[in-house]
């Protein structure tokens, strides 16, 4: 549905995105994560058509981006990282004129957007919060049923109540087949909504991981109470990789197969148990610290 391939551009001073490559299927909710100025928005502006690349290309649905422009953009739902809006208007002007160049009559699907968002679309721009522009850009996105959505850090400035119900309306339109690409700092965000997600770093993408699986491999460290220190000693002598042992405290990471661990300790009495899970954020960080390489 969407193609970015080697996509690279080189701004006049030296910064930019270099071979940038991936593809987003129908359907798929498709994350992009990076740190700050790694240039996610940069390829963004890219996929939207809205920059001509040095190199390489963006195709939606087999248009290319740049050169079909205008009709890209009609099919396409978009949340830019900042928004500009026009002075004066409300937020409901702002939708009605955003559904004129969108060429949607029906208002039912943007009422409904509206009151899930729980926003006066009738205040002034100028006088709304951080987060009800945001709310207002969400519907614009998302109001026209486009088949792609393309959202730069959707939940930014959105309290937690509303970045639930936000990854609520993401999974439903997933369901009704949308394909999304969105970039996020939201780790959650992208554990919740998204199938696979990318890394970019410097320009470069430096890793394209599915969620699904990532969330089948995490490890899992477990931390046991043995009722002796000597009990803890043969236990932690047994062959298993062990973390670490002070007195009758034993941690141990186990990831994919448990059943020799399970049987190995099935031969103490134990006193007690604690079990941690390694989370995304935890797995990723490790891809933000690396140096930018492909994986
Ligand atoms: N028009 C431009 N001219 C010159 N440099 C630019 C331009 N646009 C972006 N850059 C630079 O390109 C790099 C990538 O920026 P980009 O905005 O794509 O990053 P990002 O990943 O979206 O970051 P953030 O998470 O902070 O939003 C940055 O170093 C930025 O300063």
């Amino acid at each position: 549905m969407l193609q970015v391939e080697g996509l690279t551009k080189q701004f006049s001073n030296g910064k930019g995105i270099r071979d940038v490559s991936f593809t987003v299927n129908k359907g798929e909710v498709f994350g992009f994560l990076g740190p700050n100025g790694a240039g996610k928005s940069t390829t963004i502006r890219h996929i939207m058509g809205f920059m001509r690349p040095d190199r390489g290309s963006v195709t939606i649905n087999g248009l290319d981006a740049w050169k079909g422009q205008g009709q890209v953009q009609r099919h396409t739902g978009y949340l830019p990282g900042e928004i500009s809006f026009i002075d004066g208007m409300t937020g409901a002007s702002f939708l009605q004129f955003m559904a004129s160049m969108q060429g949607v009559k029906d208002t039912a699907k943007r009422e409904m957007l509206i009151r899930r968002l729980q926003f006066d679309a009738a205040t002034p721009i100028r006088k709304m919060s951080k987060g009800m522009k945001q709310k207002v850009g969400i519907v614009a996105a998302f109001m026209h049923s486009p088949e792609v959505i393309i959202l730069d850090e959707p939940s930014s400035g959105l309290d937690p109540l509303m970045q639930k119900i936000f990854t609520q309306l993401v999974l439903e339109e997933k369901a009704a087949g949308t394909t999304f690409l969105m970039s996020s700092h939201s780790f959650q965000e992208i554990e919740r909504t998204c199938d696979r997600a990318a890394i970019i770093k410097d320009g470069s993408i430096v890793a394209v991981k599915n969620i699904h699986e990532l969330q089948s491999m995490q490890r899992k460290l477990f931390e046991i109470l043995f009722e002796t220190p000597e009990d803890a000693q043969r236990f932690a002598a047994s062959g298993l990789i062990i973390d670490s042992i002070a007195g009758n405290r034993v941690r141990i990471a186990v990831q994919g197969n448990y059943n020799p661990f399970t049987a190995e300790l099935a031969k103490y009495p134990v006193r007690s148990m604690d079990i941690f899970t390694q989370n995304l954020e935890d797995i990723f960080m490790d891809y933000y610290d690396r140096e930018a390489k492909v994986q």
